[in-house]
């Protein structure tokens, strides 16, 4: 896992929007192999959301070849209304896109069969091959998505109904009128998520078992520092649903300082020190790989490359954390001396009590 900590929401966001078209960027779409985007709703991912529209109108970003999945959507109430998902997806981002409304999936609450739309929600998540990045939020109770406090960690998009708290937590979207507030709600599960799987197109010959390639999820704010604390302090819990991404083996938590309120301080300096050595060491965030170089993972595994010096795997296979794997190797040899580095590196490290930390920890 890796905690990313910003001062505050706004270089939060910053960094989880431009990591987003990098990814896309890097993966250079195409009608026949589009970016598969996972989207949440909720006040925390408003700011990525503005980052990536300023982004995409300075001519930095096209959104043409991505096909988009939102996480859920309220029961009941009309896609029209201003509360929707439909609606906020329209206002703050949909709307000034280059997104083709062929490519926006939104589950439909007022679907006249709601278990045949989650059906055929993770019917067709399953058609385009899985969710290459998955952005998501989290209730104050830690939840992912509508996953409520004792989903099922095996849950997949289904009809959920809402915690109290949750429904307290959004009457302020309601004109603090809880009556407004829908009572139930359409959601991806904790296993879609986690796990997709499916027949992909382009395998037709085999049917395989493919996480999503990439979780990343912002919290901000105080209010939310304990379920962030639960969530990957903590074990994995279904009463702290985002604790499930403890098993997920490419996950990225973007926070900003006052979310860390709650957290070890241990903790905090373990991520932070991680993030700055790299850094600083110059390794740069290496992205799952293209999905189908899957194909041959066991190949690709064995072979091996020499980058600044360190034997590392030419190809990550897409499941791996890409930023840990290398650093390891360089910072265990750290912990034998962690002057070993070369005194010009070490100038550039500010804290170096963190890194023998980081380096400690990663052995
Ligand atoms: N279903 C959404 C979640 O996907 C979202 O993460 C959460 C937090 O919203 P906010 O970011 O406004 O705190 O709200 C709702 O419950």
């Amino acid at each position: 896992m890796r905690l990313i900590i910003r001062d505050d929401a706004q270089a939060a966001s910053r960094y989880i929007a431009d990591y987003i078209i990098e990814r896309i960027n890097a993966f250079h779409p195409t009608p026949e192999r589009p970016f598969v985007l996972g989207l949440p709703t909720g006040s925390s991912p408003v700011l990525v959301y503005q980052h990536l529209v300023q982004r995409h109108k300075a001519g930095q970003i096209s959104f043409r070849n991505v096909v988009t999945f939102n996480m859920d959507e309220y029961v009941g109430i009309p896609r029209d209304h201003p509360e929707s998902y439909h609606s906020f997806m329209y206002k703050h981002f949909f709307s000034h896109v280059d997104v083709s409304p062929d490519n926006i999936n939104i589950l439909n609450g007022n679907a006249p069969d709601l278990e045949a739309e989650c059906q055929r929600y993770e019917d067709k998540i399953q058609r385009v091959g899985g969710i290459e990045l998955f952005l998501g939020g989290i209730g104050p109770d830690g939840h992912i998505a509508f996953n409520e406090p004792g989903s099922s960690l095996r849950s997949r998009t289904r009809v959920k109904t809402l915690a109290y708290d949750t429904i307290l937590a959004n009457s302020r979207f309601f004109g603090n009128n809880l009556d407004q507030v829908p009572r139930m709600a359409l959601t991806v599960g904790i296993q879609t998520v986690l796990d997709v799987s499916y027949t992909a197109t382009y395998l037709p010959h085999k049917t395989s078992h493919f996480q999503a390639r990439e979780v990343v999820i912002i919290i901000t704010g105080p209010h939310k520092a304990l379920a962030l604390q639960r969530c990957i302090e903590g074990a994995v819990n279904h009463m702290w649903t985002l604790s499930c991404l403890q098993m997920h083996p490419h996950p990225m938590i973007v926070v900003d300082e006052d979310a860390t309120l709650e957290l070890q301080v241990k903790t905090v300096k373990y991520f932070k020190s991680i993030e700055m050595v790299a850094n600083d060491l110059g390794f740069r965030q290496k992205f799952p790989r293209k999905r189908d170089s899957l194909l041959d993972e066991d190949t690709l595994l064995s072979a091996e490359a020499q980058t600044n010096g360190l034997t590392v795997p030419q190809e990550l296979p897409r499941t791996a954390s890409p930023m840990l794997e290398p650093m390891s190797a360089r910072l265990s040899d750290e912990d034998k001396n962690v002057s070993g580095i070369g005194p010009a590196d070490m100038d550039k490290v500010a804290d170096q009590s963190s890194v023998r930390m980081g380096a400690r920890v990663a052995s």
